[in-house]
């Protein structure tokens, strides 16, 4: 009988951040009892040292797994982002580790959408400011500056997950719904796709932020797009803060070009609940500021928790990698009465041949065989005979242009 690669119990995952209990639970139904469980960040000392002999890893978007950190891990075999973010990760180094990346898709989204709506009626509204000067023993029972939302024009950057249900939303208050994105999209609703961000944000009465971290949304808001936002118009961030200039924005907020705006995420955010929030923006009545809470709901972060530990426990138990952000996409059955083995290599011509001349040459039986590349990685995954998996496993080392390889459960 074939040993098996690692015991359950001795495959440590560390889970970071406060990842929902839900993760927890996940493992433990799937016989993965060893979890160092953290409620926050780690500082990048104490991180280098509980991720030096972790096989998984589970973050939200705090910690930063940096090529550096990543040459720490020793043992890591897969990551879990608990949240739609990956920015977070050097993807392309994982990758040349062999190391798959998860993340959940959609769970948070409508949480997103939602509060993304309550702000837009808020601002409209001119409710931080007067709610600020109520806190202070004032009063401001005006209606100048508070309008309805019905009949005005949202404009939404970025027509994704969270983009495409904001639009949805907002036309049941009546909004008008435009978009810019740069793929064509099918428009939800009554929604009009726009073809230039600026002619976009020169329309709008509300702009609204939903691209993703990427070297072309750096500071893709700055004073040039600002300039061409309608006077008195309102902006909303709960994409990235790397996305807006946030000086350009407070002087386009201190100037009174905009009216107001709701930021959830920021350039520099803290590290931990007790750290200090330094920000252009403090102080200004009309912003609504919220420490990166978009998607921290109690329903958003269980099925985050579900889904993203679910991942990596099937990538664990049966090589599984559906989803997965950096690696090769394979979606396996269960592999009974079989060993199976997972061969990740520098993708180059010939490798599969090499395997199966080798377990040729060594009589190994392949009852299966899967294969999916990128462009830098190639992802092998056999079943073999149970009591030729010690051997194959040999052979699989062997084969120039390993990265990894591993027999499972
Ligand atoms: N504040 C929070 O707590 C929170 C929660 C969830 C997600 N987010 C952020 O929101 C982002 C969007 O989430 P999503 O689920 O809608 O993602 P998504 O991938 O479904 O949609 C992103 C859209 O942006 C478009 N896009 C990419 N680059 C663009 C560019 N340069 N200009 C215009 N459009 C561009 C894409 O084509 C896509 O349609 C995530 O990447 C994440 O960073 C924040
Ligand atoms: O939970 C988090 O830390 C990040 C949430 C959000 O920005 C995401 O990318 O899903």
């Amino acid at each position: 009988m074939a040993k098996h690669s690692l015991d359950k119990d001795k495959i440590k995952i560390l889970l970071l951040e406060g990842v929902h209990q839900s993760a927890v639970d996940v493992f433990e139904r799937a016989g993965y009892t060893n979890i160092e469980y953290h409620k926050a960040a780690l500082s990048e000392e104490a991180l280098l040292t509980a991720i030096k002999d972790a096989h998984f890893v589970g973050i939200r978007s705090r910690t930063q797994l940096t090529e550096a950190v990543l040459s720490h891990a020793a043992k890591i075999v897969g990551i879990g982002c608990f949240c739609i973010g990956t920015n977070q990760v050097n993807l392309a180094a994982a990758e040349k580790l062999g190391v798959p990346v998860f993340n959940a898709p959609f769970s948070n989204t409508r949480s997103v959408a939602e509060l993304v709506l309550g702000e837009i009626i808020m601002l409209l509204r001119g409710i931080p400011q007067r709610n600020a000067k109520a806190h202070r023993g004032g009063w401001l029972k005006s209606a100048t500056g508070s309008f309805e939302a019905r009949g005005k024009t949202l404009g939404v950057i970025g027509y994704g997950h969270i983009g495409t249900q904001l639009g949805i939303l907002a036309e049941t208050l009546g909004m008008r719904v435009m978009f810019f994105d740069i793929e064509d999209k099918l428009p939800l609703g009554n929604a009009q796709q726009v073809h230039s961000m600026e002619q976009l944000m020169s329309l709008a009465d509300v702009v609204s932020l939903h691209v993703p971290e990427t070297p072309q949304t750096k500071e893709m808001i700055a004073h040039a797009q600002l300039a061409c936002m309608r006077k008195g118009s309102i902006l909303i961030n709960a994409s990235r803060g790397t996305v807006v200039d946030i000086d350009a924005l407070a002087a386009a907020l201190k100037e009174e070009h905009l009216a107001g705006a709701a930021i959830d995420v920021f350039p520099v955010e803290p590290k931990s609940n007790t750290d200090e929030f330094v920000s252009p923006l403090r102080g200004l009545d009309n912003v609504i500021l919220t420490p990166h809470i978009g998607g921290s709901t109690a329903e958003a972060q269980e099925n985050i928790g579900i889904e993203v530990a679910g991942k990596l426990a099937k990538y664990s138990d049966n090589g599984s990698t559906m989803t997965a952000v950096n690696f090769p996409e394979v979606s396996l059955a269960v592999h009974s009465g079989a060993s199976r083995l997972l061969h990740i290599h520098r993708n180059r011509p010939g490798i599969l041949i090499q395997i199966n001349l080798a377990f040729a040459e060594k009589g190994i039986n392949i009852a299966a065989q899967y294969l999916q590349t990128t462009a830098d990685i190639g992802y092998v995954v056999m079943d073999v005979d149970s009591d030729q998996a010690d051997q194959a496993l040999i052979e699989l080392q062997a084969i120039e242009g390993t990265i990894r390889t591993r027999l499972l459960h």
